[in-house]
């Protein structure tokens, strides 16, 4: 079945159920308490667990004058029923171990028993048990819909508490505590269900009935109650209940409650007269009956208190996720068939669609005809000119749930006019696809009659500031001024990351303006050499990134001075010892690979931060260094760094090519005088990285191609399907 599907049960489930949900959680957290505050009461003996049934009757015996029974309830707790030496009627707890009278017996509070009634029946009697009864069948539900949706978005059952990315506050908490209640919860509804059935007389009834022979009841041989064997063998722990004899007549007898059984003892001989064990509804009962309370456990009662109030929240974050998704309703003014520009937008949980939304809403507003729909909705636009996808990546690298059809559709739909596609791409770097759908999506457009108008455009993370990017190429492309708002689709920043600057080299001390800056984390953060650092220059949704190289726990990053450049002059006008807050982005598609047979390592300019890092990391895995700068001089500021890698055999072999001096060579000169090395290091398994200028990557990547087509008869989408090869370009 498809994740829509189950999104859609689950929905549906808690649209139809989340009021009694509501109203059961919440006297569910208030009923939790009691458990609680009972088993705070100190009646409970310090050797509970060793103290046996003999030893408890004994001391009775001498303590009162009659006994007409005893419990020991899920506290632990003895309670008697008795009359005392002075003829007074006692019903209270009592010290086991000596007989003594303690307390009477806590009557539930008149406010608990108000909420059980409540939270048993909402005061409707039977038809209120049976809607509870009902509403806990349906939360079981939710959770088994909600188990799979978890098993579905982790990809199976092995990824099942892999980490989460965090990039909305409701997913994430929903996903998080729904993996971590999952359990309490679908034991709570089961045995809320199980405790409606048994109150509506729905499980089979098997009463326990004895059969003892009266004929051959002997009074002889006359024992002590302490010397009665199975008293004497019998743990009080283990023990629910003992029903004194009635009179001192041999027909009267003790009938001791166990845990699994029930048995009938001779009160003069102890003799065991009859024992019959529980049947498995008894056990049930008692089991659900205390899972579902807590009964005697302060630990469980507290699980099940935590377990309803992620049951409020998952109520409150399902709601939030779901009118977000609606919220970005498409809206059209034009026919599809009317239109110049067609939007296609893939998106899951509704934060693309805004995007494209907003871009939809500006094309009208400058008096353009503009049609939006989704990617599953792929049509002939009969005078379409320009088709803009704009699309989210899920699971690994796919299509959101809009888009899952795209593809397939594209095969059988020719437009009937030319036009031009732009495609642009959200997603996360903390996802080794990255935008890998919106790469798809191009590829695919590219087999067809249309012409690509701009290369994909990636965006991380709902970076306000690259969508406006990509609407100033689009609208420079197609001669429009488009000015998209910045309302609504901004989110203020989670900049959680407290560094302080440790050390800085000058601008000034640098041919290339470019300078080194280590930030020292406040706490300890896991990061890794090739995650990216986020800085928010001014406090607002304008996000830089930049590449960490992790030195010594530290970041160190190489950055490139422009006057007007928002972020280099944020970050250079740091002082020693000032304190700011960024964010770390995880990018797992540019770590280090664990094992490789090789790596090669291809930079331009601060393409080389990461590097520094990688390199101080590495242990033993051969390693070849490409770096590109204008200048011998440019390298001033790297080399202690790379000749001590040299030394300590981290990096085997570095190559700096200069583009202004000497030779006047680019990094893709100097692979090409190396193919046979680079064809080699591919073959045998080993890793390519890139990291800096997009024009470097693009050179860089056609040199490889051919490398690879001619030495390995492979294309290099071979090897990067293979992850063996890794870029980060800017
Ligand atoms: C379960 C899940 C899987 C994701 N997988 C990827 C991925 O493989 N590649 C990627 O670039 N982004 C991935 N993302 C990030 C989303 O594409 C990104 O958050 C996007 O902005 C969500 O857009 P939407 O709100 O329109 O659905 C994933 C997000 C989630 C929640």
């Amino acid at each position: 079945m498809s994740i829509s599907i189950w999104r859609y049960s689950h929905l549906a489930l808690a649209v139809s159920s989340f009021i009694f949900i509501f109203l059961a959680s919440v006297t569910g957290i208030i009923l939790a308490f009691q458990p609680i505050s009972n088993n705070l009461q100190p009646y409970k003996v310090a050797n509970f667990e060793e103290i046996t049934l003999a030893e408890v009757l004994d001391g009775i015996k001498q303590n009162y004058d009659e006994v007409l029974d005893l419990q020991i309830d899920a506290n632990g707790f003895v309670l008697i029923d008795a009359i005392d030496m002075e003829g007074e009627m006692v019903n209270g707890y009592i010290n086991p171990s000596t007989g003594e009278y303690l307390s009477e017996r806590i009557e539930t509070s008149k406010f608990f028993q108000w909420v059980t009634n409540f939270h048993r029946s909402l005061f409707l009697k039977g038809i209120g048990r049976f809607f509870v009864g009902l509403c806990s069948f349906l939360l079981f539900l939710i959770a088994i819909s909600g188990l799979i949706l978890i098993l579905k978005r982790q990809r199976g059952i092995k990824q099942f508490f892999s980490k989460i990315v965090n990039d909305n506050f409701n997913q994430y908490w929903h996903v998080v505590l729904g993996r971590l209640s999952l359990i309490p919860i679908i034991i709570i509804t089961i045995t809320g269900v199980y405790l409606s059935l048994e109150k509506f007389d729905l499980l089979p009834n098997e009463k326990t009935k004895h059969q003892i022979d009266f004929e051959s009841l002997s009074e002889i041989p006359k024992l002590q109650i302490k010397d009665f064997e199975l008293f004497k063998n019998t743990k009080l722990s283990d023990v629910k209940q003992v029903e004194f004899p009635f009179s001192n007549d041999v027909e009267d007898y003790y009938t001791i409650k166990l845990k699994d059984k029930e048995v009938v003892v001779n009160q003069f001989t102890g003799k065991v007269l009859s024992e019959i064990n529980y049947p498995l509804v008894t056990l049930f009962s008692s089991l659900s009956f205390n899972l579902h309370t807590g009964s005697g456990s302060i630990l469980w009662s507290i699980i099940l208190a935590i377990a309803c109030v992620n049951i409020l929240f998952f109520i409150y974050s399902g709601f939030a996720m779901t009118l977000k998704r609606r919220a970005s309703k498409l809206k059209n003014k034009y026919k599809k068939d009317a239109c110049k520009y067609i939007i296609l937008v893939g998106s899951e949980n509704g934060s693309t669609l805004s995007f494209a939304n907003a871009l939809h809403r500006q094309l009208l507003n400058i008096g353009e005809t503009s049609h939006i729909t989704e990617l599953n909705k792929y049509a002939i636009f009969e005078k379409a000119e320009h088709l803009i996808i704009i699309t989210a990546t899920y699971g690994q690298g796919e299509a959101p749930t809009n888009a899952n059809k795209f593809l397939k559709r594209l095969e059988t739909i020719k437009q009937v006019q030319p036009f031009t596609f732009s495609v642009v791409g959200f997603g996360s770097l903390a996802y080794p696809d990255f935008c890998q759908f919106a790469f798809d999506v191009d590829k695919a457009l590219l087999n067809t009659n249309g012409n690509q108008l701009l290369e994909p455009f990636t965006i991380h993370d709902k970076s306000y500031d690259a969508f406006y990017q990509f609407t100033k190429q689009f609208g420079e492309k197609v001669g429009l001024q488009i000015s998209i708002s910045k309302n609504k689709l901004t989110a203020k920043p989670n900049q959680n990351k407290k560094l302080k600057v440790v050390s800085k080299t000058e601008v000034e001390a640098n041919v290339d303006n470019t300078f080194l800056l280590t930030l020292k984390p406040k706490k300890i953060h896991k990061f890794t050499s090739g995650d990216l650092l986020a800085v928010y220059p001014k406090s607002d949704y304008r996000e830089r990134l930049y590449s960490i190289g992790k030195v010594n726990g530290n970041i160190q990053l190489s950055i490139k001075y422009y006057k007007n450049g928002l972020g280099s002059n944020y970050l250079n006008d740091f002082k020693i010892n000032e304190k700011f807050k960024a964010r770390i982005i995880q990018n797992s598609a540019f770590h280090f690979p664990k094992k490789a047979s090789r790596v090669i390592l291809i930079a331009n300019g601060t393409g080389i931060a990461p590097y520094l890092g990688m390199l101080h990391q590495n242990k033993r895995t051969e390693t070849h260094l490409y770096f590109g700068l204008r200048t011998q001089a440019s390298f001033s500021m790297y080399s202690n760094q790379i000749n001590a890698f040299l030394q300590q055999k981290k990096l085997t072999k570095s190559n700096l090519v200069l583009s202004q001096e000497a030779k006047k060579q680019y990094v893709q000169d100097a692979l090409s005088l190396d193919a046979a090395f680079v064809a080699q290091t591919l073959y045998n398994g080993g890793v390519v990285m890139i990291c800096g200028s997009l024009a470097m990557q693009k050179g860089v990547l056609s040199v490889l191609e051919s490398i690879c087509v001619k030495y390995n008869n492979k294309p290099l989408s071979y090897y990067q399907n293979n992850q063996q090869l890794k870029m980060d370009c800017y």
